[in-house]
């Protein structure tokens, strides 16, 4: 948050005093005026809590409160540090008749019967969780909609961390910048929907940024008049074994519908493959004897072949992504493996591989897969920079992280690609866009963004439990959905 701490201090040495905060209440006020009207048919007679904490939060979330006291609603101010509440927001509420309380057990019976609370106890100011005073209002019932100002309270507005409890949020209203706790999992889980408020802060470069359409739409591969099939990019696919040989069609599927003129495969499962799959290209040994190839993907169902795969694609010179049993491998070796590499790698690792991976790089014993979870922006930071690769992170928030410490959090997810096989058929679609030749954040960004969009049209609308195939089976109408102005 330094950097939005910048980009504040700069403006308002420009700008009268509090008219960021002006700024920022009146599209929180308008955010909770529509959601009032939307629920109860006015903004009249509904009842409102505020959560003031001690910052400028708190100011922003006063000063909306009063707007909403003078549209008739009955406003009451819980004040969680009464000394170091805000005092122009306190002013404003209680020229607009609003209530104000210091009682923890008023506030707590308020917060419970609101239509609406809104939460400004800590924003982008807080660290370390929520302090003891605060922490009941996270564990309490309540019936009406809570607004998060700038940030469900307890949540770090860095990492997504949450130390402790936070407050759930129904809607966030954030302003001038996405912070990455409100798109990184846990902490996006409590944020509810998003909505920006431009305040005219103009952001620096962001070290955590996250694609939309237009980005991706403009990162594909599109063949030009001139291209054939190699110059599009032949990805070779290193997959499946006696055990898993669904995997090697899986990740070929997914490799089918990446942008690559051509799949070729090595492996045990060449015959079903090819079965299922004409069109791909078979060839008898490992990934060194095999034609020449754009980029490897090495792992998904990998079994006993692996590490003889995985060592021979990481002695070319073309870009490899390494995938599920790869990645054990790999954790085996250490980043020492990738020292010697002159071609970009890209990792691909759930948080129990990424365990691996960091005991290969720390020595010792794996740390516990649910902690990873819990620290997504950190492990996939850390990985990265152990491994001087590209590491996208899988699960419910996927991070992708670069070596040079740029971060791209994917925002298409959804828990329906929960299902096995999914990971092999991003492991395919990411290794096809490095064989067109994108850049490896820019593949596996790519990659995780249609993958995701995939997964929520295998699923449909609201919802079905859907399977790997299906999802591969979605991403042409997710390209040309992305592809479409
Ligand atoms: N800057 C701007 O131009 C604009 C900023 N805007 C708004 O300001 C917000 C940032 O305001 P801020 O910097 O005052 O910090 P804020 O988030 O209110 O928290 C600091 C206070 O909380 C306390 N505290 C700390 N940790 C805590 C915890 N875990 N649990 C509980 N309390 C905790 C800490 O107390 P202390 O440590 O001093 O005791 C300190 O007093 C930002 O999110 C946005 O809403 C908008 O108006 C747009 C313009
Ligand atoms: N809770 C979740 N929310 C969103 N996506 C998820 C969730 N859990 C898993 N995924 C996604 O599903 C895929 C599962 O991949 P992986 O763990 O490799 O499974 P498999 O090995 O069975 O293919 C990944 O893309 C991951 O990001
Ligand atoms: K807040």
């Amino acid at each position: 948050m330094e950097t939005v701490r910048a980009a504040e201090a700069e403006l308002m040495a420009r700008l009268p005093e509090g008219t960021l905060m002006q700024r920022a209440a009146a599209g929180l006020a308008a955010t909770c005026a529509r959601l009032l009207t939307g629920r109860r048919g006015r903004v009249y007679g509904s009842r409102v809590t505020v959560l003031a904490g001690s910052g400028d939060n708190g100011g922003d979330a006063l000063y909306a409160g009063a707007a909403l006291a003078r549209r008739g609603a009955r406003v009451t101010a819980v004040l969680l540090v009464p000394e170091k509440a805000h005092p122009g927001g306190l002013a404003a509420l209680r020229a607009a008749r609003g209530r104000v309380t210091v009682e923890q057990e008023v506030g707590l019976a308020d917060f419970s019967r609101a239509d609406l609370v809104l939460d400004g106890i800590v924003g982008i100011g807080g660290r370390g969780g929520l302090r003891p005073e605060a922490q009941p209002y996270a564990r309490a019932a309540r019936r009406g909609a809570v607004v998060a100002v700038d940030l469900p309270s307890g949540v770090d507005a860095d990492t997504g961390e949450v130390p402790g409890v936070a407050l759930r949020a129904d809607v966030t209203v954030c302003f001038g910048t996405y912070k990455p706790g409100l798109l990184i999992d846990p902490g996006a889980s409590y944020a509810g929907a998003v909505q920006l408020v431009g305040i005219g802060l103009e952001p620096p470069a962001a070290e955590v940024t996250a694609l939309q359409h237009a980005d991706v739409a403009a990162l594909l591969p599109v063949p030009g008049a001139e291209s054939d099939k190699y110059r599009r990019g032949v990805v070779g696919v290193a997959a499946g074994s006696a055990t898993y040989p669904g995997a090697a069609l899986l990740a070929v599927a997914g490799a089918l519908h990446g942008g690559a003129g051509a799949v070729r495969y090595v492996g045990t499962a060449a015959e079903e493959v090819v079965r299922r799959f004409p069109e791909v290209l078979v060839t008898e040994g490992g990934p060194a004897g095999a034609g020449r190839v754009q980029a490897w993907v090495v792992g998904p169902g990998g079994g006993e072949g692996v590490r003889q795969a995985l060592a021979e694609a990481l002695a070319s010179d073309v870009p490899v992504l390494v995938d599920a049993d790869g990645l054990t491998e790999l954790g085996r070796l250490g980043p020492d493996a990738l020292a010697g590499r002159t071609a970009p790698t890209l990792l691909t690792p759930h948080t129990g591989e990424a365990a691996r991976l960091l005991a290969g790089a720390g020595g010792g014993t794996p740390p516990a897969a649910d902690d990873l979870a819990a620290s997504r922006l950190a492990t996939a930071r850390r990985l990265a920079a152990d491994y001087r690769a590209t590491v996208l992170l899988k699960g419910s928030t996927t991070v992708v992280a670069d070596p040079g410490g740029a971060v791209r959090v994917n925002p298409t997810g959804t828990s329906w690609l929960a299902t096995a096989g999914s990971g092999d058929v991003l492991a395919g679609l990411a290794g096809s866009l490095l064989a067109a030749g994108l850049a490896p954040l820019d593949a596996a960004s790519a990659a995780a963004y249609l993958h995701g969009l995939a997964g929520r049209e295998a699923a449909g609308e609201p919802g079905a439990p859907t399977t790997a195939l299906a999802v591969a089976g979605a991403l042409p109408a997710v390209w040309r959905a992305v592809r479409t102005p």
